[in-house]
């Protein structure tokens, strides 16, 4: 059975469809990839998956968790395993400005920040802070954008249940920041891990970086939905093909800057 199960998904705004027909699926240890332009209907997606959808707007259709029905369900009105964790594009809305981390983390799990020091101490030293007793002090605000993210992989990996759900979650990172935070999601989903990975982006490359199945969306509707090492080797839609196209540019454009040696 799949982690995740979204079938005929259909989001709609004053009679529009937003998300038109949306199937797709995760399963235990894969990362699937939702690529597709602005607009598309990624994030709508993935809201609908979380619980976290404005009310203004409406649903039908499936997303079931294992087996269990939740679409419509609001994230404060599911049980703890059924909502997914959660990394977002920008972390220091993910989190409470005024609470300490630790304590944030701690709750997370349904717990007091004494009972659950240690594992959270190893939890960060796994996920490569070198001082986790300061963070675990640390409001949101004394910590960097990377460190802060790498906070929130934290908060999404303690809540229990074996989907993530990432949208965008490296987009605002500069580029070596960016890179920490895949490896971490590397680590962490996929093959071997028992969890699955539902991964939002615009960007082909980190896509083919990161996961094994690509969905591609374009106006609310799949258009393409294969492996990653299929589908951009013999894109079957021009949409992939133009993706591709555009990846291609910026690599050709930044090849020689990448090859070029500094001069000793
Ligand atoms: N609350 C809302 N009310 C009405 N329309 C909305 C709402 N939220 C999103 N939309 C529209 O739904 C469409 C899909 O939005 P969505 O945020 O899912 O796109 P996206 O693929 O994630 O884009 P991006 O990569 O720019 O984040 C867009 O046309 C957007 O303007």
């Amino acid at each position: 059975m799949p982690l995740l199960d979204v079938r005929a998904l259909h989001v709609r705004a004053r009679g529009t469809d937003l998300v038109d027909g949306v199937d797709l699926r995760v399963d235990r240890d894969e990362r699937v990839a939702v690529l597709g332009p602005s607009g598309s209907g990624k994030s709508l997606t993935a809201a609908a998956v979380l619980g976290i959808l404005p009310p203004a707007l409406t649903v039908a259709g499936s997303v079931r968790l294992g087996e269990r029905e939740v679409l419509g369900v609001p994230a404060a009105r599911r049980a703890r395993r059924d909502r997914p964790g959660s990394v977002r594009q920008d972390p220091a809305a993910a989190l409470h400005p005024l609470v300490p981390v630790g304590r944030q983390l701690a709750a997370a799990r349904g717990r007091t920040l004494r009972t659950v020091r240690p594992v959270l101490t190893e939890t960060l030293r796994d996920l490569g802070f070198r001082d986790p007793a300061r963070v675990l002090g640390a409001l949101p605000a004394e910590l960097s954008g990377g460190q802060r993210q790498r906070i929130c992989l934290a908060l999404a990996l303690a809540g229990g249940s074996p989907l993530l759900v990432a949208d965008e979650p490296t987009t605002a990172l500069d580029v070596v920041t960016q890179a920490g935070v895949l490896d971490l999601l590397r680590a962490r989903t996929g093959p071997g891990t028992g969890r699955g990975l539902l991964f939002v982006t615009h960007d082909i490359a980190v896509a083919a970086a990161l996961c094994d199945r690509v969905v591609v969306l374009q106006d609310g509707r799949v258009v393409e939905d294969g492996p990653v090492a299929v589908t951009l080797r013999a894109p079957r839609h021009p949409l992939t093909a133009s993706l591709l196209d555009a990846a291609r540019d910026v690599e050709t454009h930044l090849g020689p800057l990448l090859t070029r040696r500094v001069p000793a």
